[in-house]
C-alpha cells in the first residue's frame, strides 16, 4: 500500500509546492541520522532478516515506486549509475527489477564490483551487460546513453559516503547535470539519497544532483530537512524495505505529518460555549508595533480558542479597539513616558487566573520599563496557565544570565535565529549548522519545548522529541508570521494541548495556511494578514484528511 500525506488544497506534501513525500510504511515519517539507520538495520539483522534480504527489499522496492511514477512503465529507457557500497547493490537490484517491468535497461559501474555479489549475479542472469567505465569505452557510451534515457537511478553513494566525490563518480553525475540541462523531460531520481548529500547535515558535494525524486529506504534521513540538501532531494518517497515495527520506538525525531496533527486536535462537541475552547491572553504590542498584538489575536481566534484578550497599553486602547472587534480588552497602566508601567504585571496577573493560555511578547518593544514589566509577569505568572513566549519575551528573557534557572516553568518558546542566539549565546553559524541537534539540545537544557522558526522549522521537546516542519516556504520570511505561529499555539494551549503537541500542531497548521496562500498567489508578496483566514481552513482540511483521495 502507498499511502500519501499531504495538504489537499495544492500538491505540495513536503518542502515545497511540488514536493511530495509518499510513504510505504505508516512509521516512517520518524526521521534519521545515519547512525540511527545503520542501528536499525543491524536491529533487524538480529531479528532474523539478512542483509541481502534488506538489499534485496530495498532494490525491488524502489523499483516499484520508479514504476508508480509512469502511466506505463513497459519500453521506458532506465540508465542506472552504480557505485561501490551497498546503495551500488541496490541499484543492481533494482536495475534487474526494473527490466522485469518491461524497462530497457542499461547498468553503468562507476566503481569496481565483485562478480560472486548476489545483486550482480542478479543483473547478469537478466541477460544485462554492466558497462564498466574503468574497463569499456568510458564516458562516451555514457554520454549516448544519457542522449537517450527516460530516467537515471543515481545508486553511486549512499549513507556510506565518507570522503567528497572525484573520479569517474563525480566526472559521471557531472554529465548526468550536463544533460539535463540539454534534456529537462529525463527524470533523475536518486535511490535511498542524492548520492553526495550527507544524510545527518545536509551539506552537499559539488556533484551532488537535484534530483525530482529521491526514494529513501526505511525512514527519511534528517539531511532532507536541512540546508543545502532539503533543496537537492524534491519529491521523497519513502520506500518499505521490511524493517519490522517496534525496532525504531527510540528513535525520537519525526516529520510533522497530518495524522499526528489529526490525533492531538482538539474535539470540538456541538453543544460547546465559549468557555468550552479556551481563553487566551495575548499581552502584546507597542506603538512601533501594533500589527504584532492583532495579527496574534487574530489568529488565536482563528485557531478555535473561545475568548482573546488584547493585554496591552491603556494609551493604545482606541487603536486595537477598533482593529479587534472579537476580542476584550485588557487596558494597562502607563508611565508618564508613555511605556508600559512596570505594574501593569500585577493587573495582568490578576486577571490571568481565568485564564488557560498567555501568550507573551509580540510586539511589546524592549525599553527597560517593559522588560521590567516582562520579569515581574513571567515571575509572578501561575503554573495554571499555560505559556508561549515570543520575541520581546524572548529578548528580555536572553538579558539574565542562566535564565532557563530562573525562570524554571514549562512553557513553549517560539524564537527565530536571532532570538535563539540570544538565548543560547550561540553564534547564528552554529545554529544553522546543525539546527535539529541544537534544538534539541537546548530544548532540554532550559526544560522548555522550543520552537526554532525557519525553513523546516524545528519543533524541540525537553525529553529529547523533535518535530520537524515538513514546509519550507519563503512566501512566509515575512514580518508578522511569527506573530500567527504564536497566536495559534497559545490558541491550542487554551484548547487542551500539552505543549509539544499544540507546537507541533500549531507549525503543521500554519505552514498549511502559508502554503494555502502560496497555492493562490505565489511566494513573494504574502503577508501575514493572509494567513489568518486560512487557519480555520487548514484546520478543517485536516479534520477531513482522507488517505484514499490521494492515490
Ligand atoms: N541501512 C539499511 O538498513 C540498508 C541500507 N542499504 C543501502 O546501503 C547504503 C549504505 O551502504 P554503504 O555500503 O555503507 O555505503 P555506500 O553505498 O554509500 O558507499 C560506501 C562505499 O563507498 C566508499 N566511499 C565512500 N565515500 C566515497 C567517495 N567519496 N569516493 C569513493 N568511494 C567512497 C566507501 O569506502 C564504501 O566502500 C544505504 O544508503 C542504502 O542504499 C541497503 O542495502 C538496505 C538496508
Ligand atoms: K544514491
Amino acid at each position: 500500500m502507498r499511502v500519501c500525506f499531504g495538504f489537499r488544497y495544492s500538491n505540495f506534501v513536503f518542502g515545497s509546492l511540488t514536493a511530495t513525500i509518499s510513504t510505504a510504511t505508516l512509521n516512517a515519517m520518524k526521521l534519521v541520522t545515519s547512525t540511527e539507520m545503520n542501528l536499525l538495520e543491524k536491529r533487524a539483522v538480529e531479528s532474523g532478516i539478512s542483509l541481502a534480504d534488506l538489499m534485496r527489499n530495498a532494490g525491488q522496492a524502489v523499483a516499484t515506486e520508479i514504476c508508480g511514477l509512469f502511466d506505463s512503465f513497459p519500453g521506458k529507457k532506465a540508465l542506472v549509475l552504480i557505485g561501490p557500497g551497498n546503495n551500488g547493490g541496490d541499484g543492481l537490484v533494482a536495475a534487474r527489477s526494473l527490466k522485469d517491468a518491461g524497462a530497457i535497461i542499461s547498468v553503468y559501474l562507476l566503481s569496481p564490483r565483485d562478480p560472486e555479489d548476489f545483486a550482480y549475479k542478479q543483473v547478469l542472469e537478466a541477460d544485462i551487460n554492466p558497462i564498466d567505465v574503468q574497463s569499456d569505452a568510458g564516458f562516451s557510451k555514457l554520454r549516448k546513453i544519457l542522449d537517450e534515457t527516460d530516467l537515471v537511478l543515481d545508486a553511486v553513494f549512499g549513507t556510506g559516503l565518507s570522503r567528497p566525490v572525484t573520479g569517474a563518480p563525480a566526472a559521471a553525475l557531472a554529465l548526468v547535470a550536463e544533460v539535463r540541462e540539454e534534456r529537462p523531460e529525463m527524470i533523475v531520481i536518486a535511490l535511498d539519497l542524492p548520492s553526495g548529500l550527507n544524510p545527518d547535515t545536509g551539506e552537499v558535494d559539488d556533484s551532488t544532483l537535484a534530483v525530482d525524486y529521491t526514494i529513501t529506504l526505511g525512514y527519511a534521513k534528517r539531511g532532507f530537512f536541512l540546508f543545502p540538501g532539503a533543496d537537492y532531494t524534491r519529491q521523497i518517497l519513502v520506500a518499505n524495505i521490511g524493517i519490522p515495527e517496534g525496532l525504531d520506538d527510540d528513535i525520537l525525531s519525526e516529520v510533522i505529518d497530518e495524522h499526528d496533527v489529526l490525533a492531538i486536535l482538539p474535539i470540538r462537541p456541538s453543544d460547546a460555549h465559549k468557555g468550552s475552547f479556551g481563553k487566551v491572553m495575548v499581552v502584546a504590542g507597542s506603538a512601533e508595533f501594533i500589527g504584532a498584538a492583532t495579527l496574534a489575536c487574530q489568529s488565536a481566534a482563528r485557531a478555535g480558542a473561545g475568548l482573546v484578550t488584547l493585554a496591552a497599553r491603556r494609551s493604545l486602547h482606541h487603536i486595537f479597539a477598533a482593529k479587534l472587534i472579537e476580542t476584550t480588552h485588557l487596558l494597562l497602566p502607563e508611565t508618564m513616558h508613555n511605556e508600559l508601567a512596570p505594574e501593569a504585571a500585577e493587573v495582568a496577573l490578576s486577571k490571568l487566573t481565568k485564564y488557560d493560555a498567555a501568550a507573551v511578547g509580540p510586539g511589546l518593544g524592549q525599553a527597560p520599563e517593559t522588560v521590567e514589566f516582562i520579569h515581574r509577569l513571567l515571575s509572578g505568572i501561575s503554573e495554571n496557565t499555560k505559556l508561549v513566549l515570543d520575541a520581546d519575551a524572548l529578548n528580555a528573557l536572553s538579558l539574565t544570565p542562566d535564565w532557563w534557572k530562573v525562570f524554571d516553568r514549562r512553557a513553549v518558546l517560539t524564537p527565530h535565529t536571532g532570538e535563539f542566539a540570544r538565548l543560547s549565546g550561540l553564534s547564528i553559524g552554529e545554529i544553522l549548522a546543525n539546527r535539529m541537534e541544537v534544538c534539541r539540545k537546548k530544548a532540554a537544557l532550559w526544560g522548555k519545548v522550543v520552537v526554532l522558526k525557519g525553513a523546516h522549522t524545528v519543533v524541540g521537546s525537553p525529553d529529547g522529541r523533535i518535530a520537524v516542519s515538513p514546509s519550507a516556504n519563503p512566501g512566509l520570511a515575512s514580518g508578522g508570521t511569527g506573530d500567527v505561529l504564536t497566536g495559534i499555539i497559545a490558541s491550542l494551549l487554551a484548547q487542551g494541548l500539552d505543549e509539544f503537541d499544540a507546537a507541533r500542531a500549531g507549525v503543521y497548521i500554519h505552514a498549511m495556511a502559508g502554503e494555502a496562500v502560496r497555492g493562490n498567489i505565489g511566494d513573494a508578496g504574502m503577508i501575514a494578514s493572509d494567513l489568518l483566514i486560512q487557519i480555520p481552513r487548514a484546520i478543517k482540511s485536516i479534520k477531513e484528511h482522507d488517505h484514499a483521495s490521494c492515490h
